[in-house]
This record gives structure tokens, sequence and C-alpha cells, in this order.
């Protein structure tokens, strides 16, 4: 099965029955379960309603981005990123590097604050910024932290039945403690509005990649086009924005763990339009120190796979390393 659009999935059932002991056997969670599979298969994207987000905080959390890039660069900088901030703060336009291109993006990063005792070599050991002078930030998007966590587990519960697994396949030492990445991110519009491709590299607000970690949920202003997508066949497919909605794709620990099932998607994103787009991307990532490998009941399956096809990684050595390159 191939999809040409990204799939809508409705994750009430889900949302409702998580956490409960014969959630797997309910017909809502599992017609649920069985679209999260598919569109894990075969596309690594796919937008969710039903969530019980409120659009409210999701539209506050947007709007408190606007605010905060409309501020002066010397405003913005009182936050900048550094190695003394564990890398944590905001970034200029084109300080952000994907693949050795300079994006056109400008961002604020926040990670999972670690606990006192974590290795002090760790270079995201830091303290979270938040801006002064845009009133409210930091407690929107703190009461966003928490809804989205919940989400995360939420949807990770399905895929882990998805799977054929018990619901708590990724609690315990896999997620059950799990890292979060937050960008609020601010994309201007390109100077050339025709522009659809990265021949040239320089006006991509972010280029093509795929997301380190399990679960990525994208925040994104309404009526702007600017995400794309690779599908399986090769072709840039437009993300348009639906009211209400997140766009979750699958990250990079996700693909190990599933032994190469469920793939992580090449995306990036092109502002070609006339106005600024800020969006905010939430990363629902493994715990910081699982060792993530092929789980064992997926490395003999239908399709033909036979062992490991990836070697173990520890999440938080990758998250590191991706980070340096990015901005180190
Ligand atoms: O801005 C977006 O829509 C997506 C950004 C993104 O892909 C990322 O930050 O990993
Ligand atoms: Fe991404």
């Amino acid at each position: 099965m191939l999809f040409d659009s990204v799939p809508i999935i409705d994750v009430g059932p889900l949302v409702r029955k998580q956490g409960h002991d014969a959630m797997a056997e309910d017909p809502g969670v599992r017609a649920v379960v069985r679209q999260l599979d598919l569109a894990c298969r075969h596309m690594g994207f796919f937008y969710v309603t039903g969530h019980g987000v409120s659009p409210a905080l999701s539209q506050a959390v947007l709007d408190v981005g606007h605010e905060f890039f409309s501020l002066s660069e010397s405003q913005k900088l009182r936050i900048g990123m550094s190695s003394a901030s564990g890398f944590r703060g905001y970034q200029k336009l084109g300080e952000n590097v994907t693949k050795g291109h300079p994006d056109q993006h400008e961002a604020i990063d926040y990670f999972k604050e670690f606990e006192p005792s974590a290795r002090p070599e760790n270079p995201l050991v830091g303290p979270n910024q938040w801006p002064d002078s845009v009133s409210k930030f930091r407690p929107l998007v703190q009461d966003y932290l928490g809804v989205m966590i919940g989400l995360g587990r939420t949807i990770m519960q399905g895929i882990a039945l998805a799977l054929g697994g018990p619901r708590d396949l990724f609690e315990g030492d896999r997620a059950g403690d799990p890292f979060w990445i937050l960008r609020v991110i601010g994309y201007p519009p390109v100077s050339n509005l025709n522009h659809v491709s990265d021949a040239d590299g320089d006006e991509v607000g972010c280029h093509e990649h795929t997301d380190y970690g399990l679960l990525t949920f994208v925040n994104q202003d309404q009526n702007i086009t600017a995400l794309q997508v690779k599908t399986k066949c090769q072709k840039w497919i437009w993300v348009d924005p639906i009211p209400g909605t997140f766009v979750v794709n699958i990250g990079d620990m996700l693909t190990i763990w599933t032994n190469g099932l469920y793939q992580s998607t090449l995306h990036r994103v092109i502002n070609n339009n006339d106005k600024y787009r800020v969006s905010v991307p939430f990363f629902y990532e493994p715990n910081f120190n699982a060792r993530v490998e092929p789980l064992s009941f997926l490395q003999n399956n239908s399709v033909g796979i036979k062992g490991a096809k990836y070697a173990p990684v520890v999440y938080g050595d990758h998250v590191i390393k991706k980070v340096l390159n990015n901005f180190g």
C-alpha cells in the first residue's frame, strides 16, 4: 500500500482508553492501531485529530513564538544559545546547520533538564532559557510540554500495540522516563516565492533530514504551507496545515527498535509564502540513557527480515552527536 498524501487519524478512542488493561481489545482502539500501523509502515507521517490538546493552548504557543521573533535581535540574544547553556536557547537565522547547509530559520531550543547527578561532561547539561520580555511565554510552554508528554506516551502505547507488543513496550528502560526536545521555530519568507526545491540549498527553511528520536508532533501556523515530506515513491509532497491537528512523524530510534519496519521519513521546510511562519515541533524521545536495538520479536518477521538490521545505539549519544553537528 502506498500513500500519496498524509493520512489523518482520529486517535480519540486511544486517548480515552490509554493505560486501561483491556485497551487492546477495545474495537475503537483496534481501529486506531490499524491506522497507525499502516501510516507508520508506509508513510512515517500522519495527522492526528481527537488528541485532546486544547486548540487555544496550541495557538497560544504559536502566538508567543511570533511575539518573541518580532523582538529586536539584541533582545532575542539575551537568551542566546551557547555551549555554556547546554545548547539551549535562541539561535539566529543561519546558525542551525543541517548536513552542512545553513537553515533559513531562527529558533529557541528547549531540552528536558537533567538531574543534578547527570554526567557533567554531557554537553546538553544546562539551564533552559526563557524570554522574560514575552509575558506568559514560560508558563504557556510549560503547560504545553506537560500535555504533549502525555500525548506522546499515549501514541507510543498505540504504536506498541500496532507492532504486536504489549501496550507498555516503550515504558520502563526504553521510554518510561522520556527525554524531550521542544523547538520554537521562525521561518522568514524566502525572497523568491517560486522557490520549491533546495537545488541551490540557500533558501531552504530547514534542509531535508529525519528526526532523531521516537515521535515528533508539529504544531504549525495555519494558512501557510511550508513542510514537505518525501514519499516512498521519492516524491516531495506538501503537508498542508489542518486546523486542530498535529502532524506526527516517526524518528530514527523507532526505525532501530522496529528493525526497519517503521522508517523515519525525510522531510524539509520551504517557506515560499509572503508570510513569516512559526512552527513548534515537540520531540518525544526515548530515555536519555536508553540502549536502542532491534526488538527481538521483530528480527524474524513475515516480510522475510532475518536478524538485526541495525547496530545498537544509546539514544543520548545519538542526540549529542546530532546537536554538536548542528551547532558545535
Ligand atoms: O517546521 C516544521 O514544520 C518542521 C521542522 C522540523 O522538521 C524539525 O525541526 O525537525
Ligand atoms: Fe524534522
